[in-house]
């Protein structure tokens, strides 16, 4: 309708933006495993696709952890978060593992932002330690270990979402 103000996406109502590089990316996956190190020893890690595949293949070989396996749920479309959709559950031999409850289990994610994905693993796995990367306040509560917080209103851009390209001089009015 005509005047009407456009719906906002996800990334657009974050504002601010935090852009993640390879190379910090994998310092900070390093850290997490520091102190992921002192929690441990873990049979197996839980990697929430497709964000939490990184971090965990960092993770696990810092940790030498070789059993690696996935539960795959799908929410935000680009950058706008819809219904919560688990497209592949935890297979039954991690499950096995993790005496039905994720004991000894390590799930791994990019971040948290809601909270939305990780309560919904939480709920499968309750006694298994949930670490991100980075973490949101309102999904902070959730996770066990994260390395870095940012405010609600930022939007992390990871490397593998992101290309190298021209941006204009402050003066120009750039961000
Ligand atoms: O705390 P929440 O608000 O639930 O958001 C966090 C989740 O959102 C992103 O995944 P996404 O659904 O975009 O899928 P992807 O990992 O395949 O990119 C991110 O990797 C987390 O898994
Ligand atoms: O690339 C992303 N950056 C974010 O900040 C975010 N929050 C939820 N899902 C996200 N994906
Ligand atoms: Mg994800």
């Amino acid at each position: 309708m005509a005047g009407e103000a456009p719906e906002l996406n996800a990334q657009e109502k974050a504002g601010k933006a935090f852009p993640v590089s390879w190379d910090q990316f994998h310092r900070d996956c390093r850290a997490l495993t520091w102190r992921l190190n002192e929690v441990g020893p873990f049979h197996a890690v839980i990697a929430i696709t497709r964000g939490g595949l990184v971090p965990a293949a960092i993770v696990a070989r810092e940790l030498g952890v070789r059993v690696i396996d996935t539960v795959c749920i799908a929410s935000y479309d680009h950058n706008k978060q819809g219904e919560l959709q688990v497209l592949k559950g935890i297979s039954e031999a991690a499950m096995k593992l993790g005496n039905g409850t994720g004991k000894g289990l390590l799930i791994v994610d990019d971040l948290v932002d809601t909270g939305k994905t990780g309560r919904m693993v939480r709920e499968m796995l309750p006694d298994a330690h949930f670490a991100t990367v980075y973490a949101k306040p309102m999904g902070r509560p959730l996770v066990d270990t994260f390395i870095t917080e940012v405010s609600q209103d930022t939007w992390i851009f990871f490397p593998w979402d992101t290309a190298l390209s021209y941006h204009p001089p402050l003066r120009d009015g750039a961000a």
